[in-house]
C-alpha cells in the first residue's frame, strides 16, 4: 500500500483521511477514491448499478431494455426511437415539451404496447425506471434556442443535471447529444476532440454553445465522482426528413425555398463551411457510441465539407434550378468553418457515414414536398 499521500498535511480532516487510507486493511470504494484524490489520480471507475427497483418489474410487458429518449418528439429523437423500436427487446420512453418537436413524429408508435409518450421538461425532476438514456431534448435551431437563451441555458444546465440524478439513482448509462458548437469559431480545421474550442461566452450563440460544454462538464463530473456510465457524441450538422419546414437551419431552409420557389437566402459571406451528415448515420453512430465501451466525446459527423454557396448551388441544381440565390445579413458569431475528423469514430466504433449529401438532399425533398403539398414538376 501506497502510504505517501504528502499533498496536504495541514487540514485535521486529511489527517484522519490519511490515518484511516493508511490503517485500513480493507478500503472502501470511497476510501480508494479519496486517497486516489489525495494522490493527484483521477478516479474513473464504474461502480455497479444499484439493485433494480421493483418499478422496474412493474409493467406486464419485460424488455430486455428500458429506454428513455429526451426530446424523442424532435427531429434525431424521433429517427432515434424508430431505430430502437425496430428491436423487439426494447421499451422506449420518450419525453419532450414539444417545444421544437412534435407528437406527430411518433404518430406511427402511438398505442404500441413497448412505447410511452410522456409530456415533461426536463428542467423538472424525473423519476422513471430506465436502463439506458438518450438525452437530446434541447431545441436545436439556432432561431429557437435564442428565442428564449434563458430557459435554453436551463435546459441544457438543469436538464442535463436532472438526467445525470436520474442516471445515478437507477444506474442507468447515459448518452448526450453535444455539438459542434463546444469548438465554437474554431481556430484549427478540421475539428478532432482533442481541440478545446473557441467559443464566445457572452454571444447570442452562448446559451446553447456554452450550455452544451457545461453539460459535457457535468457528465464527465458524474462519471468520476458517481462512477455514472456515460457516452458523449459531438454531432456535426445534421439533415432529413422531419426537419421543421420553417426551422431556420440552412438545409431546411433551402430546400422549402427550393419547393416554393422562394430565393434560397445564403447569409453573408457564404463562404463560410459546414458538414452534413444524414440522420440515418446519425443514428447509426449514436447507437454504436451507446453500445460501445468508449465514453467520448467523439464526433459524429460527415467530412465532406461545402460553403454555403456550393449548398445553394447544390439544392438549386438537384430540386430546382430557376431559383434565384440571394445574398442575405448573417447573424452575430457564425462560425466561419467547420469538419469533423472522425477517426475515433471509425476506429472505436467502427462507423462511418455513408449517405452522401447529393443522395440525401432528394430524401428530404419528397418528405418536404408530401408535407407542403407540392408535387414535383408544378
Ligand atoms: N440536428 C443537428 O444538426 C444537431 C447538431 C448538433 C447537436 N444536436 C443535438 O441533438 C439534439 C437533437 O437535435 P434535433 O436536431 O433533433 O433538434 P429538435 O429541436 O428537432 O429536437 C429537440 C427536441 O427536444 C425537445 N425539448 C427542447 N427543450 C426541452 C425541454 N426543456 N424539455 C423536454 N424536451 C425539450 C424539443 O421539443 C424537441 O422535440 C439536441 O440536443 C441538439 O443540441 C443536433
Ligand atoms: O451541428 C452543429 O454542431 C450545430 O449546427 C447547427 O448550427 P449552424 O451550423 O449554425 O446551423 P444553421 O443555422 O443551419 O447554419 C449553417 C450555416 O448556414 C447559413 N445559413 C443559414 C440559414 C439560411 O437560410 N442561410 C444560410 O446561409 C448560416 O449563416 C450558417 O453559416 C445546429 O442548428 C445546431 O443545433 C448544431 O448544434
Amino acid at each position: 500500500m501506497d502510504l505517501s499521500t504528502d499533498a496536504c498535511t495541514s487540514s485535521p480532516n486529511n489527517f484522519t483521511i490519511r490515518f484511516v487510507i493508511s490503517f485500513s486493511l480493507w478500503l472502501t470504494e470511497e476510501e480508494i477514491r479519496i486517497k486516489m484524490a489525495l494522490n493527484g489520480t483521477s478516479y474513473t471507475t464504474t461502480k455497479p448499478p444499484p439493485n433494480p427497483s421493483p418499478l422496474r418489474n412493474a409493467k406486464f410487458f419485460q424488455a430486455n431494455m428500458r429506454i428513455l429518449v429526451t426530446g424523442g418528439a424532435g427531429f434525431i429523437g424521433s429517427h432515434l426511437v424508430d431505430r430502437l423500436m425496430q428491436n423487439e427487446k426494447n421499451e422506449v420512453i420518450v419525453v419532450d415539451n414539444y417545444f421544437t418537436g412534435s407528437k406527430d413524429n411518433l404518430r406511427q408508435w402511438f398505442g404500441h404496447p413497448r412505447f410511452e409518450l410522456i409530456r415533461h421538461d426536463v428542467t423538472q425532476p424525473l423519476l422513471v425506471e430506465v436502463d439506458q438514456i438518450y438525452h437530446l431534448a434541447c431545441p436545436a435551431s439556432p432561431i429557437f434556442y435564442k428565442y428564449n437563451a434563458v430557459k435554453t441555458i436551463k435546459t441544457n444546465v438543469i436538464g442535463t443535471l436532472n438526467m445525470l440524478g436520474l442516471a445515478k439513482r437507477v444506474g442507468a448509462r447515459i448518452l448526450l447529444t453535444s455539438t459542434s458548437e463546444v469548438y465554437g469559431d474554431p481556430l484549427v480545421h478540421p475539428q478532432d476532440e482533442s481541440y478545446w474550442g473557441n467559443v464566445n461566452p457572452i454571444g447570442v450563440r452562448s446559451c446553447y454553445d456554452e450550455g452544451k460544454r457545461v453539460a459535457e462538464t457535468l457528465m464527465f463530473d458524474y462519471h468520476r465522482q458517481h462512477g455514472i456510465e456515460i457516452r458523449i457524441a459531438r454531432i456535426f450538422n445534421t439533415y432529413g426528413p422531419r426537419m421543421n419546414i420553417d426551422d431556420g437551419r440552412v438545409v431546411s431552409n433551402f430546400i422549402a425555398q427550393a419547393i416554393r420557389n422562394e430565393p434560397l437566402t445564403v447569409q453573408s459571406p457564404g463562404t463560410q463551411t459546414r458538414s452534413f451528415c444524414y440522420v440515418s448515420d446519425m443514428v447509426d453512430g449514436l447507437i454504436r457510441l451507446m453500445e460501445g465501451s468508449n465514453t467520448g466525446p467523439i464526433n459524429i459527423g460527415n467530412p465532406g465539407e461545402f460553403t454555403m454557396i456550393e449548398l445553394a448551388e447544390t439544392v438549386k441544381e438537384l430540386i430546382n434550378p430557376k431559383v434565384e440565390i440571394r445574398r442575405v445579413d448573417n447573424t452575430p458569431d457564425d462560425p466561419r468553418q467547420r469538419k469533423p475528423v472522425i477517426t475515433k469514430a471509425n476506429e472505436l466504433l467502427g462507423w462511418e457515414p455513408k449517405i452522401k449529401l447529393r443522395d440525401g438532399l432528394p430524401l428530404m425533398e419528397n418528405d418536404f414536398r408530401q408535407r407542403l403539398g407540392i408535387a414535383k414538376n408544378t
